[in-house]
């Protein structure tokens, strides 16, 4: 199965459930590539039902300070994307959620944008999301991920206007990720606001699944989004518990994703 297919799958299961997706982001490399490893397996463990690692890179314009610091610390311990790919290539050999990559555009730029679409699809890599891409400059990269059979998820936010929204939500796969709100990665804005508006409209355009992220961490939020899509994103509260517990953050990992899947088994 290629990564469209992969997660085409995962969402067909979830729904076959009756259940909604969870899908958990941490930062790659932090604190170690090597708890990074544990924190997936653990992730999997407790049912997350895709897992986004995150590349990290100095200028991550659309993350909150949470994730920032996440980067800094992945950063300052030398990850590279080379050793994210090794680590996923690893990974998809034991774990069987799928692994989606976001990266900015330009660490997959650095390391070449054909290649960076064939090593990840052959490390087994789903889908990718470059959230500093728009549309207008992506056809090189939707090429080659689409070469590659990786999926390319696109991001669309509370301000995108209806044309560009039926434009992206066709050049996607996998999914289309509904920003909740108009800001940052670990928001504390209100965000069951815009998410029952945004997913009804992306829902008229594409088939794809539709997943809602930003600001959501408890399984009362995750609850109150999955109303209105198929899959809800959880990023800064994971790394947040990362940050305080470091290389013995697995327990507290697991205990919040399984609080979360459990709210979004409806
Ligand atoms: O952290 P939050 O508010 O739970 O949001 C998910 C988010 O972390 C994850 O999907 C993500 C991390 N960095 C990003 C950059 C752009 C888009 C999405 C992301």
């Amino acid at each position: 199965m290629n990564g469209i297919e992969l997660l085409a799958a995962r969402f067909a299961q979830v729904k076959q459930r009756g259940e909604k997706a969870l899908i958990a982001y941490i930062t790659a490399g932090d604190p170690s590539l090597e708890t990074t490893a544990k924190l997936v397996a653990s992730l999997d463990q407790a049912g997350a039902d895709i897992i986004e690692m995150g590349v990290p890179f100095s200028d991550p314009v659309a993350d909150g300070p949470v994730i920032q610091r996440a980067v800094n610390r992945a950063l300052a311990n030398g990850t590279t994307l080379a050793g994210i790919l090794d680590l996923a290539a690893n990974l998809t050999n034991k774990v069987a959620t799928p692994l989606v990559l976001m990266s900015y555009y330009n660490p997959i730029l650095q390391y070449g944008l054909d290649q960076f679409c064939h090593d990840a699809a052959r490390a087994g890599v789903a889908g990718i999301i470059v959230p500093d891409l728009p549309l207008e400059e992506a056809g090189p990269i939707l090429a080659a991920s689409e070469l590659a059979g990786l999926a390319w998820i696109p991001l669309v936010a509370p301000t995108t206007d209806g044309q560009r929204l039926a434009r992206i939500a066709a050049a996607g796969s996998g999914f289309v990720y509904c920003v909740t709100v108009t800001g940052i990665t670990g928001t504390t804005q209100d965000v069951t606001g815009e998410i029952g508006r945004i997913a009804k409209e992306v829902r008229s355009l594409t088939e794809l699944p539709v997943a809602a992220g930003f600001g959501i961490g408890t399984p009362e939020q995750a609850a109150a989004v999955a109303r209105y899509c198929d899959a809800v994103v959880v990023g800064s509260a994971f790394v947040k518990l990362v940050e305080k517990q470091g290389k013995d953050s697995m327990k507290v990992v697991s205990e919040l994703a399984s609080q979360l899947k459990q709210a979004l088994k409806g």
